[in-house]
């Protein structure tokens, strides 16, 4: 998909946000923009009537005054009010616009590209804010082109070369606004790295999460300097542009003086010469004057409305923006309930171009009912496997079968609807109780018995009935709790996994692939066994990843495939692979000696204990060749 075009994109926004609103703007700019015309020729009417005692009636001049005299006093106070209307209705539909096409992006790559979330942040301040701009410069542009034309007519029929004058001082401005409008687009462009870094210290200083090694590390100098330091960056960005805007505003004033000065030297000369009237005198005053502050107003309005589509430039390419995945023209195919199984084919894969391969030709089958298991060294991609599987990203070579269709071709939210899963990273989120598990299946959530079910079954509903408001407590420290908006509650780290637990379960009622990434390093050992044996009876008949690197946790899967250096390097079932004596056996001989060598310390500390202290000190040991005599 193009990039819409940033005008009608702004002013379809604008429109589709209050069309009625949208033509009572309009309407009001033209009144604005027609009342000082109206009301600087009745007064030169009012004053030649009275001087030559020739025109209309002074009486309904004076009427016709004071009703133009009351639109320009009341017009601003409505267009105030509609304005302020306008712009809430417009930020509501830009932010859901903009955040709907963020939450269309299937894939993850682009939410993990810094220029992308540059451009989001541009897109979120030009969104809620440009499209009122261009509408207000444009209706600002038309009601100073209304008034200027009006007076420039005016001075027309005094004098075209003094209209000339005052109209050619606007040509200049016009291109020195033009320039500046661009320094400050290009400004917030460059700019808006350092924004996001200082935004990012500023959420770190205040946030939960960083709090304790922010104490413990003393880091809080640290991270208030690099705020600072990213905020001097910005507000060197912005002195730069104020500086030539001050410059060139100078320059621009003293241009506009020395062209009023030029007028009123030439009205001077022709009322002395006897060719024009008082009346003139008094219209032509105004509409130097008019001419000159329109005339600088439309120049000032085209700049901002010029940099406000620059800036809606950015909103464009997010709403339009391309998907990060391979789809289907006309869109993916239905996701069938899984038969045969799942299959990755010499898959390899990078998170970016710059980036050395993580997966290089994996090659593995989770077989229709059976559970695979993942092991591995940290790094060696199992989490990646995951994420491919949830076509959180595509493989740059190499297919995903679902049924031996390529997951390319299906459609993505259909295949993410089949699939369960606890990832490694689980979210706490600062919601309630029964939010935080309801989130696994939407439609759970007026449901509190499938809540609590999950609940039970992640052996954390006792702890949840307990809190202050029960399943409607908030799990955060960071929003107050009921209505009373009482403190929330946290949870420790391994009840926070049994609550992603139940969220998955959850979820994972309906699914075909249950993919569970860590699902017990918070747990207690009683907890961890129980939960394992639940899953264990629970992925009983349905297709299941595990990735654990605690191996008396994965010795029960029907297949397990050890990765090493980006590919599968050992495959079977637990006894085959302690056969083989392999990476497999090293790593689970070698956690079961740390258990043996813990139980044989305890077993003796046990004994010590029992005994009670050998009453003698052991003699010390004889120095290494000296034997003891
Ligand atoms: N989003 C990402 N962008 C760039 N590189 C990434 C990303 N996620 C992971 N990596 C890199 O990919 C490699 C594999 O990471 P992955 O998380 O899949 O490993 P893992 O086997 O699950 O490790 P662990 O046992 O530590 O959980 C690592 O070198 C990591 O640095």
């Amino acid at each position: 998909m193009t990039a819409r075009r940033p005008l009608p994109l702004a002013l379809g926004l604008a429109w589709r946000s209050g069309p009625l609103l949208t033509l009572a703007l309009v309407l009001a700019a033209v009144l604005t923009g027609a009342a000082p015309v109206a009301t600087a020729w009745l007064t030169k009417l009012l004053i030649d009537r009275l001087a030559t005692g020739s025109g209309p009636s002074p009486a309904l001049l004076a009427v016709l005054l004071a009703v133009a005299g009351s639109a320009m006093a009341l017009l601003p106070h409505f267009v105030q009010f509609a304005r302020r209307e306008h712009q809430r209705r417009i930020l509501r539909r830009s932010t859901d616009e903009l955040f709907a096409a963020v939450c269309r992006m299937p894939g993850l790559a682009r939410l993990e590209d810094p220029r992308f979330h540059d451009r989001l942040k541009l897109a979120q301040q030009s969104g809620q804010a440009a499209p009122q701009i261009v509408l207000d410069t444009g209706l600002g542009m038309l009601r100073g082109a209304v008034t200027a034309t009006g007076f420039l007519v005016a001075i027309c029929t005094f004098s075209p070369l003094l209209a000339l004058l005052a109209g050619a001082a606007a040509v200049p401005e016009l291109f020195v606004q033009l320039r500046l409008a661009r320094s400050r687009t290009r400004m917030m462009w460059e700019t808006t790295p350092a924004e996001r870094r200082r935004l990012f210290y500023q959420t770190l200083l205040t946030e939960h999460q960083a709090a304790k090694e922010i104490r413990l590390f003393g880091l809080g100098g640290f991270l208030r300097g690099r705020m600072l330091e990213e905020m001097a960056t910005e507000h060197r960005g912005e002195r730069r542009v104020d500086v030539a805007a001050f410059r060139a505003g100078g320059a621009l004033t003293a241009l506009g003086a020395l062209t009023a000065g030029a007028a009123l030297v030439l009205m001077v000369r022709e009322i002395a010469a006897g060719r024009s009237g008082i009346g003139d005198l008094a219209v032509l005053t105004a509409a130097v004057a008019g001419v000159q502050s329109s005339l600088s107003g439309i120049v000032v309005q085209f700049a901002q409305f010029n940099e406000s589509l620059i800036l809606v430039g950015h909103y464009a390419h997010v709403v339009s923006a391309e998907s990060d995945l391979h789809e289907p023209p006309g869109g993916g195919a239905p996701v069938e309930p899984l038969r045969r199984g799942i299959e990755l084919r010499d898959v390899w894969f990078r998170y970016d171009e710059s980036h050395p391969w993580v997966l290089r030709g994996v090659t593995l089958t989770i077989p229709y009912g059976r559970s695979l298991a993942l092991v591995g060294l940290n790094g060696e991609g199992k989490s990646t496997i995951v994420k491919l599987l949830c076509r959180m990203y595509d493989p740059q070579r190499g297919t995903i079968t679902w049924d031996g269709t390529d997951v390319r071709e299906l459609d993505v939210d259909a295949l993410r609807r089949r699939i369960g899963a606890v990832f490694q990273d689980y979210m706490s989120y600062d919601l309630t109780a029964t939010e935080n598990i309801g989130l696994g299946d939407l439609d759970a959530l007026d449901r509190p018995g499938r809540i609590e079910a999950a609940a039970r079954w992640a052996d954390i509903h006792d702890r949840l009935e307990a809190l202050p408001d029960g399943y409607a407590t908030m799990l955060s420290r960071f929003f107050g709790s009921g209505p009373g908006g009482g403190t929330g509650v946290m949870l420790s780290g391994g009840q926070w996994q049994r609550v992603a637990l139940a969220r998955a379960v959850l979820r994972a009622g309906g699914s075909d692939l249950l993919i569970l990434d860590e699902p017990s390093s918070g747990l207690d050992p009683d907890a961890e066994h129980a939960v394992h044996e639940r899953l264990r009876a629970y992925r009983e008949g349905r297709s299941s990843l595990l990735i654990s690197h605690r191996l008396n946790t994965v010795r029960g899967a029907d297949h397990i495939a050890v990765l090493s250096g980006g590919r599968v390097a050992e495959e079977g079932n637990h006894d085959e692979l302690m056969d083989l004596r392999g990476t497999y056996f090293r790593l689970f001989t070698r956690q079961a000696e740390g258990f043996q060598l813990q139980d044989e310390s305890q077993d003796e500390s046990r004994e010590e204990y029992q005994e009670g202290p050998p009453a003698v000190p052991p003699p010390p040991a004889p120095p290494l060749g000296v034997r003891p005599g």
